[in-house]
């Protein structure tokens, strides 16, 4: 308790007055009771930012940030040349690592996840994406027959989450290895593969807003409890099931026969990084990537019941979405969701999937960075290097300065049109759309060198399903559930009624899609 106390003393933030409560700068437990205990340090961050101001110290190493201008301070590029200033990701992260290979979104050292990133980031890409755009369309035609069988038909109330789950589960495998595990069809989670990766998401989160979790839990101990978890879910993801030799068949048959498949471009890509980190097990590094894929899709499948519950609720918005999408006939093409000169030909359904994404970005903890060797000045405040700098997306999206006094409503057209008042940053004079000037300062997607490689992923995925979703289904929110906080929020039991309306069919299209393996 002494020690504590003279490191509060002590402090650099006490010393500069940094806002915040006493247990706050006092003890870590006061950040660990809301993250883990209560389930809600999104909103408490969100509380002590409207108490205190844009810069907030909220641990006794840590203060948060909900200043969008500030974004870029913490979360840039990083380089050779920028060693000195660039702040890597804080080293509470590396307790997502659990087992012996490269991982290189919980890798703290710049460098190193760079490498990793390059190597596995083009698949991602819009343009990389639009090759397996038939997936996307199977994935949302699996879960109109499947909601429509197991839900529409039966009138039956079901759990919007969890069919955001197997949308997401179905896809995700698609993209991977041109088939799917059926979990729409189904309408279950058959083999607890989703269950398998809620553990993981459960123990991870739970220790990545802990500062302490790396004294008290090594990598061996977690990969005792976790490696298990994620090897269920490959072996259901793959259909191996007589050890490695058998999983290297299956990953190398999967990506032979399909090429443009993102099982072929982790194996590229990790040929790739096994030049520059020839230590290390391939197969697990194969396995980190597909975890990857599941777990973005959690992390998507956990925001989607919002998007949904937030159009539906909306009458307006709702009607404008169908208004724009009326003249559509099958699914919702590549074409009218790609950017060209940052538009897309679908603007209002992609302002409203966005603006739902601001007021709700999923993502339960700050992202902290540690502060690098020459220090960091946040406004009239110098925060010395080692001590950790954060931003929260929950906070950062509804800076009123930034977003407008309105910044907590849910309004689409915030998206939409120029910027009154900025200057596009060409030199040719024009406007700044208002898209451009929301992307610089939101935080969903996180910023900089690190920010999220799925979002193209996501913003095709939702423009399909909620496109589709919208021309198809009455939604009614029969009870909205609750969510709760971890590393991500998890929607649990938002229960829904479906009709189809009655004005359309399901649109269950023709899929083109080449020949597909399937999982054994
Ligand atoms: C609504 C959906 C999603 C949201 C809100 C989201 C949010 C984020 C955020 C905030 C980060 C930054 C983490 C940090 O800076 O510490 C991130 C990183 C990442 N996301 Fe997503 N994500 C989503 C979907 C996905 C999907 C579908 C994938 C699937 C591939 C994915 C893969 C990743 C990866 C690999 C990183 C690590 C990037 C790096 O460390 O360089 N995400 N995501």
């Amino acid at each position: 308790m002494l020690k504590r106390l003279v490191r509060y003393v002590d402090s650099p933030m006490r010393k500069q007055g940094i806002p915040g409560p006493f247990l706050a700068g006092y003890t870590s437990w006061y950040r660990a009771f809301y993250a883990d205990i209560t389930h809600n340090w999104h909103d408490k961050l969100v509380q002590l930012h409207d108490e205190y101001g844009p810069i907030v110290w909220i641990a006794p190493d840590e203060v948060s940030v909900s200043d969008p201008k500030l974004r870029g301070v913490l979360y840039s590029f990083a380089d050779e040349r920028r060693e000195e200033s660039f702040f890597p990701k804080a080293k509470s992260f590396e307790t997502g690592l659990f087992n012996n290979d490269f991982n290189f979104v919980f890798e703290t050292d710049p460098a190193r996840a760079r490498i990793g990133k390059y190597a596995l980031s083009h698949p991602y890409s819009e343009k990389g994406l639009a090759k397996l755009e038939h997936h996307f369309d199977e994935a949302v035609q699996a879960f109109t027959e499947g909601f429509t069988e197991h839900v529409v038909s039966t009138n039956t109330a079901a759990r919007l989450n969890a069919w955001a789950h197997f949308f997401m589960f179905d896809l995700a495998t698609l993209l991977m290895s041109g088939y799917s595990r059926g979990l729409c069809l189904d309408g279950k989670d058959s083999d607890g593969a989703i269950r398998a990766l809620r553990d993981i998401f459960n123990v991870v989160g739970a220790l990545v807003p802990v500062s302490f979790a790396l004294k008290i839990s090594t990598k061996a101990i977690r990969k005792a409890i976790l490696n298990s978890r994620l090897e269920h879910l490959f072996s259901w993801s793959i259909g191996y099931q007589n050890g490695e030799s058998h999983k290297n068949a299956r990953i190398n048959e999967v990506s032979d026969k399909l090429p443009n498949n993102l099982m072929a471009k982790f194996r590229a890509g990790e040929k790739k990084i096994r030049k520059l980190f020839p230590d290390g097990n391939w197969t697990e590094a194969i396995t980190n990537n597909v975890f990857f894929i599941y777990a973005g899709s959690m992390v998507a499948s956990n925001a989607l019941p919002m998007v949904i519950r937030y159009i539906y609720s909306d009458k307006r918005v709702l009607d404008k979405i169908r208004e724009e999408l009326a003249g559509y006939e099958g699914p919702i093409k590549m074409s009218e969701i790609a950017h060209v000169n940052g538009h897309c030909n679908l603007p209002y359904l992609e302002a409203a999937i966005l603006e739902a994404l601001r007021l709700n970005p999923t993502f339960g903890i700050s992202l902290g960075r540690t502060v690098p060797s020459i220090g960091c000045k946040l406004n009239e405040f110098f925060i010395p290097r080692g001590y950790v700098v954060s931003m929260s997306p929950w906070a950062t999206n509804i800076d009123k300065d930034y977003f407008g006094e309105d910044a907590r409503e849910f309004r689409p057209e915030r998206w939409l049109g120029n910027h009154p008042t900025e200057l596009a940053k060409d030199d040719s004079g024009a406007p700044r759309t208002m898209r451009n000037y929301i992307e610089a300062g939101w935080f969903s997607f996180g910023a900089g060198a690190r920010v999220c490689i799925g979002r193209h992923f996501t913003e095709i995925a939702f423009m399909k399903f909620v496109g589709s979703m919208v021309r198809n289904f009455e939604v009614e929110v029969v009870n909205p559930g609750y969510v709760w906080y971890g590393l991500i929020q998890h929607a649990e039991d938002v229960m829904v009624k479906a009709t189809v309306r009655e004005d359309t069919k399901p649109a269950v299209e023709e899929v083109v899609a080449p020949e597909a393996i399937v999982a054994n």
